[in-house]
């Protein structure tokens, strides 16, 4: 069937005003990446074994056996192709599933190198890595996830037989929710409360191994299983998140991770010293590793609605003659090009945001714990800031997309239902907001002490300017100056971070003050947040970049990202006296334009992105834009297209029929 839309993506990318080859390697990173991601993403897409179109109308068992086979097809072509770990770890993104591995490599994994001694390491990940044992991650309960000082599992140590006693004293104690855990992993790191000589001495990891290496059955003791269907069709249920309760289980001491804490045969415990709060340092290595997800995430639902936007035309002729692209739309424009902005944006803070877990855990190697705050301040705020964002992204997305986006062949729905619980997991936003908000109330405290901030609150240094600057911006071109988008960003966040700490101190207790303030601490943290995301952005886009057009694409973008965050905070902007309500109306003038200036290059921008078909499993988004095509193939697929006359018409559709007939003859 030929489709005139077909030519409308063609015709938007000789529009384009850069190099995307270029652009291509500065959003992955490099060419070696490039490279990498690319060859991986072709091997995955064209795997029959790694169909994915058929996930969102099987039912639960079917789907959860298919995802078993496709994580054990990952782990023999992984070993055929004998990738390297990059390589693996790529080619299992590209599978575009949650499954087992997930936490086996990303959790269980590295909860055993950042908190097992050398020997315990040399002991584990050698099985780990060779995969003879499969592990998870279990910290949460049916009664506490955020308050970890609230897990109610115990580990007493049992002096005559040299053991720990892992006990679940409570239905609200059982282990709840692990992905992994339900129906695959045979062994488990477990969070619980040390009990030794009668004492508590608080909460570590402990390796228990949960099922039989020969025939996976529970080991004694052991209760286990799905915790139950999870929200949307596929999306998260292809992962058994599980329950587990223990039964006074026993375990050699040796399986309790000891490098900050050892217990003696004795029974003795000896805190290493380090902060104790080292034993939350799998959770910091993972929320770095969602910011750069959310990137991923984000730019796949903007690719399918920015390309669906230059295909879908809505009125605009009088005469029947050629319509209007919904892109062409200026409100179309200023809903979606904010978010192809974050997507640049989000993958530069996350590449950003990794360099510094590297920079603070070669640190906290040579035992310098000084930076640790302020990285867990900054994965706790990105992780939080980058979810949320992308996943009220994909939904708007699908609104872009009209009534299609609502299909399951868009991709969005399943997107949406995958991605949505990034917002709660690895820390729910608003707690982890609530952190970062901690810390920079003591950063201001400290401020008053004559203590200099560092790192990513370095701006605070400048106290005295920042509370008192005005904006100097008279014209909407002085909106693309970074200087003055800059101080506009550290003096509203400054601002608000020292109204909380000012009226904290006028509560009894800096508790009572912290808690009843809490709703304006959270905005004080995104508005941190925000500065750390706009500086790196514009720290990028003053690098030489290589590629015909390619800064100044970013440059755009980059002003797109900042002056649609002063748009959206107008108030705080306002009230807190950064910006004058004259210079707000002269930033809209100045994004308006800036749509205007990423219009012609949108496509080339999303195709950057570098996605295959199979990636984004979307009639909406393909690269040829062959939508309507594909839309009406994938709808005759549908199982209830398998046969003209549906199951259940002699049943249910005939006897009302009928009873309607004989009423009408009444
Ligand atoms: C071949 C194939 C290859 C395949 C490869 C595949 C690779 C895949 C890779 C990655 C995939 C990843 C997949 C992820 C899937 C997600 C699964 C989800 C898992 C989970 O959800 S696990 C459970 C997560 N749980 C939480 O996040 C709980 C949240 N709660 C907390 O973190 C804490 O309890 C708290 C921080 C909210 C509060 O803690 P606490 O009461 O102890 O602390 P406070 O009193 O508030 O603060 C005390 C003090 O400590 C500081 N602090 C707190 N946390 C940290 C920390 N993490 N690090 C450093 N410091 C911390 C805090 O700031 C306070 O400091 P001050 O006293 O103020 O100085
Ligand atoms: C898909 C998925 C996968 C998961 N995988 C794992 C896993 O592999 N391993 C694991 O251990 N866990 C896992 N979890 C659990 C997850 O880590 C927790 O659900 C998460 O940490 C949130 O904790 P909670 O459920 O106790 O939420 P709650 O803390 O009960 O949150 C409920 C509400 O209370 C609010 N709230 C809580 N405390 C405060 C406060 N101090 N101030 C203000 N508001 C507050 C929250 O903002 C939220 O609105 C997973 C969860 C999901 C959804």
């Amino acid at each position: 069937m030929v489709v005139a839309s077909v030519d409308n993506l063609a015709d938007e990318r000789s529009k384009a005003q850069f190099d995307v080859g270029a652009m291509k390697i500065v959003w992955a990173g490099s060419k070696h990446v490039f490279d990498v991601t690319d060859r991986m993403a072709r091997i995955v897409a064209s795997d029959p074994e790694f169909r994915k179109d058929n996930r969102t109308t099987l039912g639960r068992k079917e789907l959860f056996k298919n995802t078993l086979r496709k994580m054990a097809h990952v782990v023999k072509r992984a070993n055929e192709l004998r990738l390297t770990e990059e390589e693996a770890s790529k080619l299992r993104f590209f599978v575009d599933e949650p499954g087992y591995l997930d936490l086996h490599w990303g959790m269980f994994v590295p909860a055993i190198k950042g908190q097992g001694t050398e020997e315990q390491q040399e002991k584990w990940l050698p099985l780990a890595s060779r995969m003879e044992i499969i592990g998870c991650y279990a910290q949460t309960e049916l009664g506490h996830g955020s308050n970890v000082q609230g897990l109610e599992t115990t580990a007493t140590f049992d002096p005559k037989t040299d053991e720990f006693i892992i006990h679940s004293p409570s239905l609200t104690s059982y282990k709840w929710w692990p992905g992994g855990l339900g129906k695959v992993s045979t062994h488990v790191v477990v969070y619980a409360r040390l009990v030794s000589g009668g004492q508590e001495h608080g909460i570590y990891g402990f390796i228990v191994q949960l099922r039989s290496l020969d025939d996976h059955t529970p080991l004694p003791g052991i209760i286990i299983g799905d915790i139950g269907t999870k929200f949307g069709s596929g999306a998260y249920n292809t992962m058994d998140n599980g329950f587990v309760c223990f039964n006074r289980v026993r375990i050699p001491r040796n399986h309790m991770l000891m490098r900050f804490c050892q217990v003696t045969r004795e029974g003795n415990v000896c805190l290493s010293d380090v902060p104790k709060q080292m034993v939350y340092g799998t959770m910091v290595y993972v929320r770095q590793t969602i910011v750069s997800d959310a990137s991923w995430a984000l730019s796949r639902a903007v690719c399918i609605a920015v390309r669906y936007s230059a295909i879908r035309r809505q009125f605009g002729s009088q005469d029947r003659g050629i319509e209007t692209q919904v892109l062409d739309y200026k409100t179309q424009q200023s809903r979606l090009f904010p978010l192809l902005a974050s997507a640049y944006a989000f993958r530069f803070v996350g590449e950003w945001l990794k360099w510094l877990y590297a920079d603070v855990t070669e640190r906290l190697q040579a035992n310098d714990f000084s930076t640790l705050p302020e990285a867990h301040a900054c994965t706790a705020g990105l992780k939080s800031l980058t979810t949320s964002v992308t996943a009220d992204a994909i939904e708007e997305c699908r609104k872009l997309c009209g009534g299609h986006g609502y299909l399951c062949s868009s991709g969005l729905p399943e997107l949406f239902a995958v991605y949505v619980p990034a917002c709660t997991y690895e820390g729910d936003n608003v707690v982890l907001l609530l952190q970062v908000a901690r810390f920079l109330v003591k950063t201001v405290s400290r401020l008053a002490a004559g203590k200099k901030p560092v790192g990513t609150t370095t701006y605070m240094g400048n106290a005295e300017h920042l509370m008192q600057c005005k904006s100097s911006a008279s014209s909407p071109e002085d909106w693309l100056k970074p200087s003055v988008v800059l101080e506009a960003f550290e003096a509203r966040a400054f601002r608000l971070a020292v109204a909380c700490a000012r009226d904290i101190s006028k509560f009894s207790t800096p508790e009572a003050g912290f808690a009843e303030l809490s709703i304006d601490l959270v905005e004080a943290a995104i508005a941190h947040c925000e500065v750390i995301v706009v500086s790196r952005f514009i720290e990028k886009v003053q690098q030489d970049i290589p590629g015909d057009g390619v800064k100044e694409q970013l440059q755009i973008l980059c002003f797109i990202y900042a002056l649609h965050l002063i748009h959206k905070h107008s108030g705080e902007f306002l009230s807190t006296g950064c910006i004058t309500p004259e210079q707000a109306t002269l930033a809209n003038e100045q994004l308006r334009t800036l749509y205007g200036q990423v219009r012609p290059n949108a496509v080339s921008l999303v195709d950057a992105f570098n996605y295959t078909d199979h990636y984004l499993g979307s009639a909406l988004g393909r690269y040829d834009g062959n939508v309507y095509a594909t839309l009406y193939a994938q709808a005759l697929r549908d199982p209830l297209n398998d046969t003209v006359v549906p199951d259940g018409y002699e049943e249910f559709i005939r006897p009302v029929l009928k009873q309607t007939m004989r009423l009408s003859r009444l």
